[in-house]
Protein backbone atom coordinates (compact mmCIF):
# COMPACT_ATOMS: atom_id res chain seq x y z
CA UNK A 1 0.00 0.00 0.00
CA UNK A 2 2.96 2.64 0.61
CA UNK A 3 3.09 4.65 -2.67
CA UNK A 4 6.84 6.53 -3.13
CA UNK A 5 6.59 10.19 -4.49
CA UNK A 6 9.47 11.90 -4.72
CA UNK A 7 10.88 10.10 -1.77
CA UNK A 8 8.30 10.88 0.84
CA UNK A 9 5.26 8.54 1.36
CA UNK A 10 1.90 9.96 0.64
CA UNK A 11 -0.71 10.13 2.73
CA UNK A 12 -4.03 8.90 3.19
CA UNK A 13 -5.52 11.32 4.91
CA UNK A 14 -5.14 14.85 5.92
CA UNK A 15 -7.39 16.66 7.65
CA UNK A 16 -6.47 20.72 8.17
CA UNK A 17 -8.48 22.66 11.08
CA UNK A 18 -11.88 21.36 9.99
CA UNK A 19 -14.94 22.42 11.71
CA UNK A 20 -18.59 21.35 11.48
CA UNK A 21 -21.27 22.77 13.49
CA UNK A 22 -25.13 21.53 13.40
CA UNK A 23 -26.18 24.73 15.45
CA UNK A 24 -24.69 28.26 14.07
CA UNK A 25 -21.82 29.34 16.28
CA UNK A 26 -21.66 26.20 18.28
CA UNK A 27 -18.90 24.23 16.82
CA UNK A 28 -19.14 20.40 17.37
CA UNK A 29 -15.66 19.89 15.72
CA UNK A 30 -13.45 22.89 15.81
CA UNK A 31 -10.06 23.13 14.10
CA UNK A 32 -9.39 19.69 13.54
CA UNK A 33 -6.31 18.45 11.68
CA UNK A 34 -4.46 15.47 11.52
CA UNK A 35 -3.04 12.85 9.20
CA UNK A 36 -2.83 9.67 8.18
CA UNK A 37 -0.68 6.96 6.15
CA UNK A 38 -1.62 4.50 3.87
CA UNK A 39 -2.62 0.79 6.49
CA UNK A 40 -2.71 2.82 9.56
CA UNK A 41 -5.12 2.04 12.48
CA UNK A 42 -5.66 5.53 14.58
CA UNK A 43 -8.15 5.05 17.77
CA UNK A 44 -10.33 7.98 18.72
CA UNK A 45 -11.62 8.04 21.77
CA UNK A 46 -13.35 10.73 24.22
CA UNK A 47 -16.28 10.93 26.44
CA UNK A 48 -19.95 11.22 25.10
CA UNK A 49 -20.75 14.10 22.94
CA UNK A 50 -17.09 14.92 22.15
CA UNK A 51 -17.34 14.93 18.36
CA UNK A 52 -16.13 11.30 17.92
CA UNK A 53 -18.92 10.30 15.32
CA UNK A 54 -18.83 13.83 13.59
CA UNK A 55 -15.02 13.65 13.01
CA UNK A 56 -15.71 10.25 11.28
CA UNK A 57 -18.87 10.99 9.21
CA UNK A 58 -17.00 14.33 8.35
CA UNK A 59 -14.40 11.86 6.38
CA UNK A 60 -17.20 9.97 5.01
CA UNK A 61 -18.68 12.86 3.49
CA UNK A 62 -22.22 12.44 5.61
CA UNK A 63 -22.93 14.40 8.49
CA UNK A 64 -25.91 13.60 10.46
CA UNK A 65 -28.48 15.97 9.65
CA UNK A 66 -28.61 19.57 10.35
CA UNK A 67 -24.56 18.98 10.42
CA UNK A 68 -22.24 21.81 8.07
CA UNK A 69 -18.95 22.23 7.50
CA UNK A 70 -17.92 25.92 8.45
CA UNK A 71 -14.23 25.36 7.81
CA UNK A 72 -11.15 23.37 6.84
CA UNK A 73 -10.11 20.89 4.19
CA UNK A 74 -10.35 17.12 3.87
CA UNK A 75 -7.94 15.68 1.67
CA UNK A 76 -7.70 11.86 0.61
CA UNK A 77 -5.17 10.58 -1.46
CA UNK A 78 -4.22 14.14 -2.60
CA UNK A 79 -7.67 15.09 -3.70
CA UNK A 80 -9.09 17.71 -1.72
CA UNK A 81 -12.63 16.34 -0.92
CA UNK A 82 -14.47 19.38 0.36
CA UNK A 83 -14.16 21.07 -3.36
CA UNK A 84 -15.51 18.13 -4.90
CA UNK A 85 -18.96 17.46 -5.84
CA UNK A 86 -21.40 15.08 -3.78
CA UNK A 87 -21.21 12.92 -6.68
CA UNK A 88 -17.90 12.62 -6.50
CA UNK A 89 -17.17 11.95 -2.96
CA UNK A 90 -20.55 9.31 -3.52
CA UNK A 91 -17.78 7.30 -6.20
CA UNK A 92 -15.65 6.82 -2.86
CA UNK A 93 -17.79 5.82 -0.71
CA UNK A 94 -18.04 1.89 -0.28
CA UNK A 95 -15.30 0.98 -2.35
CA UNK A 96 -12.44 3.81 -1.53
CA UNK A 97 -13.83 4.37 2.07
CA UNK A 98 -16.33 2.31 3.73
CA UNK A 99 -17.85 2.88 7.49
CA UNK A 100 -19.58 0.16 9.62
CA UNK A 101 -21.79 1.49 12.86
CA UNK A 102 -22.38 -0.24 16.19
CA UNK A 103 -25.36 -1.68 14.64
CA UNK A 104 -24.92 -2.03 10.87
CA UNK A 105 -26.02 -5.75 11.60
CA UNK A 106 -29.15 -4.02 11.72
CA UNK A 107 -28.98 -2.72 8.55
CA UNK A 108 -29.02 -5.92 6.21
CA UNK A 109 -31.84 -6.46 4.16
CA UNK A 110 -34.44 -8.79 6.04
CA UNK A 111 -36.01 -10.42 2.58
CA UNK A 112 -33.00 -11.18 0.73
CA UNK A 113 -30.29 -14.17 1.94
CA UNK A 114 -26.77 -12.89 2.89
CA UNK A 115 -25.26 -14.37 -0.25
CA UNK A 116 -27.55 -12.12 -2.78
CA UNK A 117 -27.20 -9.00 -0.90
CA UNK A 118 -23.24 -9.12 -0.37
CA UNK A 119 -22.71 -10.50 -4.05
CA UNK A 120 -24.78 -7.82 -5.19
CA UNK A 121 -22.32 -5.39 -3.33
CA UNK A 122 -19.54 -6.25 -4.24
CA UNK A 123 -20.59 -6.76 -8.31
CA UNK A 124 -21.34 -3.20 -7.62
CA UNK A 125 -17.63 -2.36 -7.50
CA UNK A 126 -15.74 -4.55 -8.52
CA UNK A 127 -15.76 -5.98 -11.83
CA UNK A 128 -16.53 -9.85 -11.32
CA UNK A 129 -18.44 -12.86 -11.76
CA UNK A 130 -21.25 -14.10 -9.53
CA UNK A 131 -18.85 -16.70 -8.85
CA UNK A 132 -15.90 -14.63 -8.18
CA UNK A 133 -17.67 -12.48 -5.87
CA UNK A 134 -19.23 -15.69 -4.25
CA UNK A 135 -15.83 -16.79 -3.61
CA UNK A 136 -14.66 -13.65 -2.47
CA UNK A 137 -17.64 -13.14 0.02
CA UNK A 138 -16.89 -16.30 1.93
CA UNK A 139 -13.18 -15.81 1.85
CA UNK A 140 -13.60 -12.23 4.24
CA UNK A 141 -16.58 -14.29 5.98
CA UNK A 142 -14.07 -17.03 6.83
CA UNK A 143 -11.61 -14.00 7.79
CA UNK A 144 -14.07 -12.51 9.82
CA UNK A 145 -14.18 -16.12 12.30
CA UNK A 146 -17.64 -17.39 10.61
CA UNK A 147 -17.21 -20.89 11.07
CA UNK A 148 -19.43 -21.80 8.23
CA UNK A 149 -19.53 -18.85 5.53
CA UNK A 150 -21.84 -21.15 3.08
CA UNK A 151 -24.44 -21.66 5.83
CA UNK A 152 -24.72 -17.94 6.56
CA UNK A 153 -24.49 -16.69 2.52
CA UNK A 154 -27.47 -18.96 2.48
CA UNK A 155 -29.39 -17.34 5.64
CA UNK A 156 -31.72 -14.54 5.98
CA UNK A 157 -30.57 -11.82 8.26
CA UNK A 158 -33.44 -13.01 11.46
CA UNK A 159 -31.53 -16.38 10.95
CA UNK A 160 -28.16 -15.08 12.65
CA UNK A 161 -27.11 -13.68 16.06
CA UNK A 162 -26.41 -10.22 16.55
CA UNK A 163 -22.49 -10.98 16.60
CA UNK A 164 -23.08 -13.24 13.21
CA UNK A 165 -24.80 -10.43 11.69
CA UNK A 166 -22.36 -7.74 12.66
CA UNK A 167 -19.36 -9.71 11.60
CA UNK A 168 -21.17 -10.16 8.05
CA UNK A 169 -21.32 -6.47 7.92
CA UNK A 170 -17.72 -6.04 8.90
CA UNK A 171 -16.84 -8.82 6.32
CA UNK A 172 -18.71 -6.88 3.26
CA UNK A 173 -17.60 -3.22 4.43
CA UNK A 174 -13.91 -5.21 3.95
CA UNK A 175 -14.27 -7.20 1.18
CA UNK A 176 -13.88 -4.31 -1.50
CA UNK A 177 -10.58 -3.52 0.40
CA UNK A 178 -11.09 0.20 1.27
CA UNK A 179 -8.55 2.35 1.67
CA UNK A 180 -9.45 3.63 4.55
CA UNK A 181 -12.32 2.12 6.99
CA UNK A 182 -14.31 4.33 9.41
CA UNK A 183 -15.77 2.45 12.21
CA UNK A 184 -17.63 3.93 14.96
CA UNK A 185 -18.09 1.99 17.89
CA UNK A 186 -17.95 -1.25 15.69
CA UNK A 187 -18.52 -4.48 18.68
CA UNK A 188 -19.97 -2.29 21.45
CA UNK A 189 -23.40 -4.10 20.88
CA UNK A 190 -21.74 -7.25 21.35
CA UNK A 191 -20.88 -9.66 24.48
CA UNK A 192 -17.26 -9.03 25.53
CA UNK A 193 -15.93 -12.27 24.39
CA UNK A 194 -17.05 -11.76 20.91
CA UNK A 195 -16.15 -8.04 21.04
CA UNK A 196 -12.44 -8.80 21.77
CA UNK A 197 -12.79 -11.99 18.76
CA UNK A 198 -14.47 -9.31 16.28
CA UNK A 199 -11.58 -6.81 16.72
CA UNK A 200 -8.59 -9.19 16.02
CA UNK A 201 -10.46 -10.25 13.46
CA UNK A 202 -10.77 -6.78 12.02
CA UNK A 203 -7.64 -5.48 12.39
CA UNK A 204 -6.36 -9.17 10.79
CA UNK A 205 -8.77 -7.81 7.96
CA UNK A 206 -6.74 -4.89 7.44
CA UNK A 207 -3.71 -5.98 7.84
CA UNK A 208 -4.00 -8.55 5.44
CA UNK A 209 -5.62 -6.36 3.24
CA UNK A 210 -3.36 -2.90 4.09
CA UNK A 211 -6.51 -0.76 5.19
CA UNK A 212 -6.15 1.91 6.98
CA UNK A 213 -8.71 2.28 9.90
CA UNK A 214 -9.63 4.98 12.16
CA UNK A 215 -11.76 3.09 14.85
CA UNK A 216 -14.03 5.30 17.50
CA UNK A 217 -14.34 3.45 21.02
CA UNK A 218 -15.26 4.77 23.98
CA UNK A 219 -13.30 2.10 25.61
CA UNK A 220 -9.43 3.02 25.90
CA UNK A 221 -7.97 -0.48 25.96
CA UNK A 222 -9.90 -1.33 22.92
CA UNK A 223 -8.09 1.51 21.21
CA UNK A 224 -4.59 0.42 22.74
CA UNK A 225 -5.27 -2.97 22.02
CA UNK A 226 -6.05 -2.33 18.17
CA UNK A 227 -4.33 1.03 17.55
CA UNK A 228 -0.96 2.66 16.25
CA UNK A 229 -2.00 5.61 17.15
CA UNK A 230 -4.66 7.13 19.71
CA UNK A 231 -6.55 10.43 19.55
CA UNK A 232 -8.21 12.20 22.33
CA UNK A 233 -11.24 14.11 21.65
CA UNK A 234 -12.68 16.64 24.28
CA UNK A 235 -15.10 19.31 23.25
CA UNK A 236 -15.06 19.48 20.13
CA UNK A 237 -10.67 19.06 20.15
CA UNK A 238 -8.64 16.62 18.85
CA UNK A 239 -6.56 17.72 22.13
CA UNK A 240 -3.85 14.60 22.14
CA UNK A 241 -2.76 12.63 18.88
CA UNK A 242 0.05 10.20 19.29
CA UNK A 243 1.94 6.66 19.09
CA UNK A 244 -0.27 4.52 21.74
CA UNK A 245 2.51 3.38 23.53
CA UNK A 246 3.51 6.97 24.26
CA UNK A 247 -0.02 8.02 24.80
CA UNK A 248 -0.83 5.96 27.22
CA UNK A 249 2.97 5.61 29.05
CA UNK A 250 3.43 9.75 28.92
CA UNK A 251 0.23 11.54 27.88
CA UNK A 252 0.31 15.10 27.29
CA UNK A 253 -3.12 15.86 28.24
CA UNK A 254 -4.94 16.23 31.75
CA UNK A 255 -7.86 14.27 30.18
CA UNK A 256 -6.09 11.50 28.67
CA UNK A 257 -4.83 10.94 32.30
CA UNK A 258 -7.93 11.05 33.53
CA UNK A 259 -9.66 8.72 30.53
CA UNK A 260 -6.10 6.16 31.58
CA UNK A 261 -6.98 6.53 35.13
CA UNK A 262 -10.11 4.98 34.69
CA UNK A 263 -8.80 1.39 32.91
CA UNK A 264 -6.65 -0.06 35.66
CA UNK A 265 -4.57 -2.32 33.61
CA UNK A 266 -3.39 0.42 31.24
CA UNK A 267 -2.33 2.45 33.90
CA UNK A 268 1.22 3.71 33.37
CA UNK A 269 2.50 0.72 31.46
CA UNK A 270 1.81 -1.02 27.78
CA UNK A 271 -0.88 -1.99 25.12
N1 LIG B 1 -27.65 15.46 14.32
C1 LIG B 1 -27.26 16.31 15.27
N2 LIG B 1 -27.92 17.46 15.49
C2 LIG B 1 -27.53 18.34 16.44
N3 LIG B 1 -26.43 18.17 17.22
C3 LIG B 1 -25.74 17.04 17.05
C4 LIG B 1 -26.11 16.05 16.07
N4 LIG B 1 -25.20 15.05 16.11
C5 LIG B 1 -24.29 15.38 17.07
N5 LIG B 1 -24.63 16.57 17.63
C6 LIG B 1 -23.88 17.27 18.69
O1 LIG B 1 -22.52 17.36 18.31
C7 LIG B 1 -21.68 17.07 19.43
C8 LIG B 1 -20.77 15.92 19.10
O2 LIG B 1 -21.55 14.74 18.95
P1 LIG B 1 -20.96 13.35 18.45
O3 LIG B 1 -22.12 12.41 18.27
O4 LIG B 1 -20.08 13.59 17.30
O5 LIG B 1 -20.10 12.92 19.72
P2 LIG B 1 -19.55 11.50 20.13
O6 LIG B 1 -18.25 11.75 20.81
O7 LIG B 1 -19.54 10.59 18.96
O8 LIG B 1 -20.63 11.01 21.18
P3 LIG B 1 -21.14 9.51 21.47
O9 LIG B 1 -19.97 8.77 22.04
O10 LIG B 1 -22.25 9.72 22.45
O11 LIG B 1 -21.61 8.95 20.15
C9 LIG B 1 -22.59 16.83 20.61
O12 LIG B 1 -22.72 18.03 21.33
C10 LIG B 1 -23.91 16.45 19.98
O13 LIG B 1 -24.99 16.82 20.78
Amino acid sequence: MTSLRGGTTSLLVEMKNLSVSYKEGVPSLRDVSFSMKPGEIIGIVGESGSGKSTLIRALLGLLPVGGRYTGGEIIFRERVLLRDSQQDWQGMRGKRIAMVFQDSGSYLNPIRSIGSQYVEAIRAHLPMSRKEAWKLAIHTLARMGLDDPERVMHAYASQLSGGMKQRTSIAMAAALEPELLLADEPTSALDVTTQNEVMNQLSRLCADKGTGMMLVTHNMAVAAHMAERIGVMLDGRLVELGDTLRVISNPDHEYTRKLLEAVPELEGNHT
